[in-house]
């Protein structure tokens, strides 16, 4: 029986929409991601592609663990870290505090704290930043960070959210190389990026998502070229047809209280009928 390093059943994550009246709609919501199926393997290097809006951060939060699904059920066979700038970082505290923090989250013995530390500080080159509050931090600096406590933690699945898109292409090169390493060492990764170019060269298998739902899955080369001639479709279209386009993705992701339904087609009858 092939064993699953992660499995989706029919998971959704829905958020409440804000009105007109800027409060939150009780009626109202949407699914950043609707029904989503699917199975990776274990030591599968999945590349999750979808247009802007399209739920590949929010599918990464839930991978990671750190937002709750509303509907539906995750299985994880393995500890899984999130990799993506600022996500779990706290601001007030200097980077060797965050990890010191990050550490006693996840209960580790003082001794493998040390080693993170001293991995950290090797592979971000932040030298003295390392004291230094990451309020203080530019972004790229924070991606060194974020991305190298996650390496050093050596989790079974790792979940790279645009942190390569971050930072100096240095940097960027040297992380993709860490990560090739950590792919030939039979680790699970979720790679998120808008470079098509880097997710088929480093992904055995693509996950498209498309208005909060899964549109194709499978290896990665007919994906990423179906999902490339959508883009190039897109950018076709005129200012018109892309509107049309988007309010079509948004209706489908709408879900509209029963109740709200029902007064909204009384008070069609009634202007219908008198
Ligand atoms: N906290 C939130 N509250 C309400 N809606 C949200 C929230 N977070 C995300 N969304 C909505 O959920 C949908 C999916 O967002 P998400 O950030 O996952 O997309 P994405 O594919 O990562 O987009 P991009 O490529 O632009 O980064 C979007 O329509 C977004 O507006």
């Amino acid at each position: 029986m092939e064993e699953y390093a992660i499995e989706f059943r029919d998971v959704s994550k829905i958020y409440k929409l804000i009105g007109k009246d800027k409060k939150k709609s009780e009626d109202k919501k949407f699914y950043a991601l609707k029904q989503i199926n699917f199975k990776i393997s274990k030591g599968e290097v999945v590349g999750i592609l979808g247009t802007n809006g399209s739920g590949k951060s929010t599918m990464a939060t839930i991978l990671a663990g750190i937002s709750e699904i509303d509907e539906g059920e995750m299985i994880v066979n393995g500890e899984q870290a999130l990799i993506a700038i600022n996500t779990g970082l706290n601001n007030q505290l200097t980077g060797l505090e965050n990890i010191e923090l990050k550490g006693a989250l996840l209960g580790l013995k003082p001794h493998r704290v040390k080693e993170i530390i001293d991995g950290v500080a090797d592979f971000s080159e932040l030298g003295e930043f390392l004291y230094q509050p990451v309020k203080k931090y530019s972004s790229g600096m924070k991606s060194r960070l974020g991305f190298s406590i996650n390496l050093c933690l050596d989790p079974d699945i790792l979940i790279v959210d645009e942190a390569l898109s971050v930072g100096d292409k240095g940097f960027a090169n040297k992380c993709l190389k860490r990560m090739k390493e950590l792919k030939t060492e039979g680790k699970t990764i979720v790679f998120i990026s808008h470079s098509l170019p880097q997710v088929r060269e480093f992904c055995d298998t693509a996950l498209w998502i498309e208005g909060g739902m899964v549109r194709e899955y499978g290896e990665v080369d007919p994906v990423s070229d179906h999902y490339s001639k959508y883009v190039d479709y897109l950018n076709s279209l005129n200012a018109q047809q892309k509107k049309e386009e988007n309010e079509k993705k948004f209706q489908q992701r709408l879900i509209v209280d029963e109740k709200d339904g029902f007064w909204d087609k009384l008070l069609t009858f009634f202007q219908k009928n008198f």
